[in-house]
């Protein structure tokens, strides 16, 4: 076996964040610039579901599990045709991949997507310091790209804020496609792909439906047409805020009443749609290891999540809408933040963290047979 040496032969690099705090480290993956929104994620594994998941467009994602790239990289787990995050920040890279099904190493398929990263910093204290202070706006630089922290500095200060960037459209999928339902077809679904991740429609193709997945910007005409027993919208990147769109189209879904499940930026959409406001998190919620309770039946779950921003609901009362009665559904028990909606007179529900997640946990899967009951409800 030869053990590779990559890691080693790297050039230097270093991380500014901009606050003008600076990490020292080596290149990972591509070498080069960029830029975006440093969180950390606390999964201990699924880093490949994590890379490809739409919803960290323009985030630099900082892992807290200190030894990433232990499984290498294959084709099959990426939740989306390329990876998504914006840069990578790892304390101890790998050296040498091995699983079974890995392919190459995850330093190889960094570099082969030109995404720029940085190992061999202390992940702890940077997660630390965004505890404290927040997440905000960095940058890594390798390479020749390296020069005085006073010029990288004002180079990331130059870089978009996530407060107000509208995303969407830059990853969804430009063409309506069709995931065929697995067995018996019993019901077709539009998806509105505000950044859909893969296994989201395979969990619902595996429960009998035809998944009609269509770009962010389809209006409700072209979401009726499809002949939809359910609308579901998707997880996705950006400022909740900026969905102007999918929540007048939502709205448009709520009148008549159809089915709806949301999922992550699904669940701040239908916020906005019943009158709700929506806000960042101080450093928001990235992991596999997050309590939720759900209320309807009092149970907790261990569930995965990507979010920066949530809703601002009333956790102690039936909240009166423009569509019937309200209520959060599901709760975080670290920070008690709204983690679902139901509405009590209509069939539409939604939650803020990820049942389908690919990497596991699976706590919160039940939550695709209550579209379907919702569904099946519809037809009795
Ligand atoms: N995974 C998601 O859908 C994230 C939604 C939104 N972009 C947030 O950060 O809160």
């Amino acid at each position: 076996m030869t053990i590779s040496t990559r890691g080693a032969a790297k050039a230097p690099a270093v991380l500014v964040l901009e606050d003008g705090r600076a990490f020292r480290g080596r290149a990972y993956g591509a070498v080069g610039e960029t830029f975006g929104e440093a969180v950390f994620s606390t999964g201990m594994t699924g880093y490949q579901e994590t890379l490809t998941d739409p919803s960290y467009h323009r985030q630099v994602v900082v892992m807290t599990a200190p030894h990433v790239g232990n499984t290498g990289v294959n084709d099959e787990d990426p939740e989306s045709q390329q990876i998504w995050v914006s840069g990578y920040v790892v304390r101890d890279p790998a050296r040498v991949p091995s699983n079974w099904r890995s392919q190459r190493s995850l330093d190889e398929e960094l570099e082969r997507q030109g995404v720029v990263g940085i190992s061999g910093i202390d992940t702890r204290a940077l997660t630390r310091h965004l505890r404290e202070r927040g997440a905000m706006r960095v940058g890594i630089f390798s390479g020749d790209a390296v020069a005085d922290e006073a010029t990288l500095l004002a180079r990331v200060l130059e870089a978009p804020e996530m407060v107000g960037a509208d995303l969407s459209a830059e990853v969804a999928t430009k063409e309506t496609y069709v995931v065929p339902a697995i067995g018996t077809k019993k019901f077709t679904v539009a998806a509105i792909d505000l950044g859909i991740k893969g296994m989201t429609p395979h969990r619902m193709a595996e429960r009998g439906i035809e998944v009609h997945v269509l770009p962010a910007t389809a209006t409700l005409d072209e979401v009726y047409a499809v002949r939809p027993d359910g609308v579901f919208f998707s997880n996705g990147p950006g400022d909740p805020a900026t969905a102007d769109h999918p929540v007048s189209v939502m709205q448009g879904v709520l009148e008549r009443k159809t089915p709806l499940f949301g999922i992550c930026f699904g669940n701040q959409i239908l916020g906005r749609a019943l009158g709700f406001g929506t806000y960042k998190l101080k450093y928001g919620h990235r992991g596999i290891n997050q309590p939720v309770q759900d209320r309807t039946t009092g149970k907790v779950e261990v569930t995965a999540h990507n979010h920066g921003f949530a809703v601002d609901a009333p956790l102690d009362k039936v909240s009166d809408t423009e569509f019937g009665r309200a209520e959060v559904s599901h709760v975080c028990l670290n920070d008690q933040v709204v983690e679902g909606l139901q509405l009590l007179d209509q069939p539409a529900f939604s939650v803020q963290y990820h049942p389908e997640a690919a990497a596991g946990p699976h706590d919160a899967a039940y939550l695709f047979d209550r579209f379907v009951s919702l569904m099946e409800g519809q037809r009795a």
